[in-house]
């Protein structure tokens, strides 16, 4: 797993390391320099002529000993200074001075443009654009000045290296600087990124457009080592696959998970007959699908190995309530928020809590729960909010809901908020809620209240309705399977993304819930056949 830290203890750590070695930051912005250039000789080796932008801190260093490599190794090299190099202090002016003395002896191009030169200038002539204007020491919305040379180099059609991480992200939380509602950010083809992961490289539109993430760990080889936490892990499929529940030759249906999804209230049958389908797919040897009567044919339709049950009303619904024959339960997709809706989750939940069923809480689920905030969850519980049900939950008020009645949410932070603060929200989630939290979206956060992980990652095919549906049925599939509700949560989401990856392909629009649902029954038989 790669730990994810946090610029202020990325910034720690670079330091420690360089006490522990004897060595001077100096040389981690020459190691940093000289990776980088290494990388990109790699990626784009018929690169013969570098632009090269740089800023005023120490990421325009890195940028400087780039530059002097390249010239180095016999290639043209044109410099975008936004501030003047007799400016710099410190380590950059250092790289700037090295840079000067081996330019003596260079006899290929070697030009120096300022901003307004460089917006004058065509810069076409350059085969590789290279990002050293801004790091992780970026603070607020960038200056005009940065946001004019960005819109310049993201013209070039040239293969473009951001270093360390592209200049407009911001590094711990991976959002990016906006001017006039456009996004100002280099668009990255490759990052090469130093010492180690920042959280905001794996959330957000850091995802969109850092392009190939490689990181140079400079010598730090132990980042855990220096006492900073990380704040959260990254992970990928190949780590999880183990967590796939193993499945036997001999055996019965009985043997390999009841799993039941409880939802599609009087007009919302599709998102539990998706979920169901999902569920079925993934491997459970038994579905039942509880939806209102109204919607019954219709999932019979879709999906008759599933065993529909249809509910016309609350007291309908308590006699298909034995739920001890489940060893999962999915609570929510399209399960409706009227007053049936309500008297069913608390009924469920109750009954729930008296079992060690674990329960997946999604949709109108977590609806209702930020309105019973009180209502002990059974234990291990999972909730999947995206950023707009998490808002709900966050606010939600802690009150005793069978003394008070209902309550209304406290409207207090909004998804912007969310979105900044994903680790801290999928955590506090957690925590208030005594569950698992898979915080939904582009870098998907997955939290028991300590531990974080980040999963998945961003994809446009993936804004479509229905995936999250699909996302409950696979959770609860794999527990119904056999596997702990946290290593359910993290598989889940890590193949539903990589379904939806590959049943992607080149699109970008028009992917279905219902054809992520077969890429992850593809997926889960090519683990299957790796683990076996
Ligand atoms: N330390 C190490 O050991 C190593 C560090 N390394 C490298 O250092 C990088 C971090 O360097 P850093 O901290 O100097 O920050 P950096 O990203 O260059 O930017 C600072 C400058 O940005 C400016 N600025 C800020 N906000 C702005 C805005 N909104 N719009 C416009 N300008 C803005 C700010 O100017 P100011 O506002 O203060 O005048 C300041 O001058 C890191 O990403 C990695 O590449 C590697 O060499 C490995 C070893
Ligand atoms: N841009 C994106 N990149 C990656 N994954 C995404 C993106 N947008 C949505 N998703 C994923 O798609 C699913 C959407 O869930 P949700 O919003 O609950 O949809 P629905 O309620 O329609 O089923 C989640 O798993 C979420 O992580
Ligand atoms: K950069």
């Amino acid at each position: 797993m790669q730990p994810l830290f946090s610029v202020d203890s990325i910034k720690k750590i670079e330091r420690n390391f360089a006490k522990q070695e004897g060595i001077e930051l100096y040389e981690l912005m020459q190691r940093a320099g000289a990776s980088a250039f290494e990388q990109a000789r790699r990626l784009w080796p018929q690169a013969g002529h570098w632009l090269i932008a740089t800023g005023a801190g120490n990421n325009a260093g890195d940028g400087l000993v780039v530059a002097r490599h390249a010239l180095l190794a016999g290639f043209d090299v044109t410099l975008v200074a936004i501030k003047p190099y007799r400016e710099f202090r410190g380590d950059p002016e250092k790289a700037w001075q090295e840079l000067l003395s081996i330019k003596k002896d260079s006899h290929q191009r070697f030009d120096i443009l300022g901003l307004e030169q460089a917006l004058d200038t065509d810069l076409s002539s350059a085969d590789l654009v290279v990002d050293a204007l801004l790091g992780t020491g970026v603070k607020g919305a960038l200056k005009d000045e940065y946001c004019q040379i960005l819109e310049r180099l993201n013209q070039l059609s040239r293969p473009k290296l951001a270093l360390d991480i592209p200049t407009g992200i911001y590094a711990d939380s991976g959002l990016c600087s906006t001017k006039n509602g456009k996004d100002t950010v280099f668009q990255a083809d490759a990052t090469v990124s130093f010492v180690a992961l920042k959280t905001g490289q794996r959330l957000n539109q850091a995802l969109q457009y850092q392009g190939e993430l490689i990181l140079e760990t400079l010598g730090v080889r132990h980042a855990l080592s220096f006492g900073e936490e990380p704040e959260a892990y990254g992970c990928n499929l190949q780590q999880l696959k183990e967590k796939l529940p193993t499945r036997h030759d001999v055996g019965s249906k009985f043997d390999c998970g009841h799993a039941l999804l409880i939802g599609g209230g009087a007009h919302l049958g599709g998102a539990v007959i998706l979920a169901a389908s999902a569920a079925l797919k993934s491997g459970a040897g038994m579905v039942s699908g509880w939806i209102h009567h109204s919607q019954q044919a219709a999932g019979l339709s879709v999906c008759p190995e599933i065993m529909w049950r249809g509910y016309n009303s609350h007291s309908d619904f308590q006699e298909l309530a034995d739920l001890s024959r489940y060893q999962a339960v999915g609570f929510g997709p399209g399960l409706g928020r009227d007053s049936t809706a309500e008297q069913i989750f608390l009924d469920v939940i109750t009954k729930l809590q008296a079992t060690d069923i674990p329960c997946v809480l999604d949709a109108d689920g977590l609806y209702w729960l930020a309105k019973y905030t009180s209502v002990p969850l059974p234990v291990q519980s999972v909730l999947t909010p995206h950023a707009g049900e998490a808002c709900r939950l966050l606010n939600a008020q802690e009150e005793d809901v069978f003394s008070t009645g209902r309550i209304e949410p406290q409207l207090s932070v909004d998804t912007a908020y969310v979105t900044q603060n994903r680790i801290k929200v999928a955590q506090t989630l957690a925590k208030k809620y005594s569950a698992i939290c898979v915080l939904k979206g582009a870098g998907t956060v997955i939290s028991d209240g300590e531990q974080a992980l980040v999963l998945a990652g961003a994809h446009p095919a993936m804004m479509t309705a229905g995936l999250g549906d699909a996302l409950t049925g696979l959770i609860t599939s794999f527990i119904a399977q056999g596997a702990k509700p946290w290593d359910a949560a993290l598989l889940a989401t890590e193949i539903h993304y990589e379904a939806a990856l590959s049943v992607a392909a080149n699109r970008r629009r028009g992917v279905t819930a219902s054809e992520v649902i077969e890429g992850c029954s593809i997926l889960v038989n090519q683990l299957d056949q790796v683990i076996n």
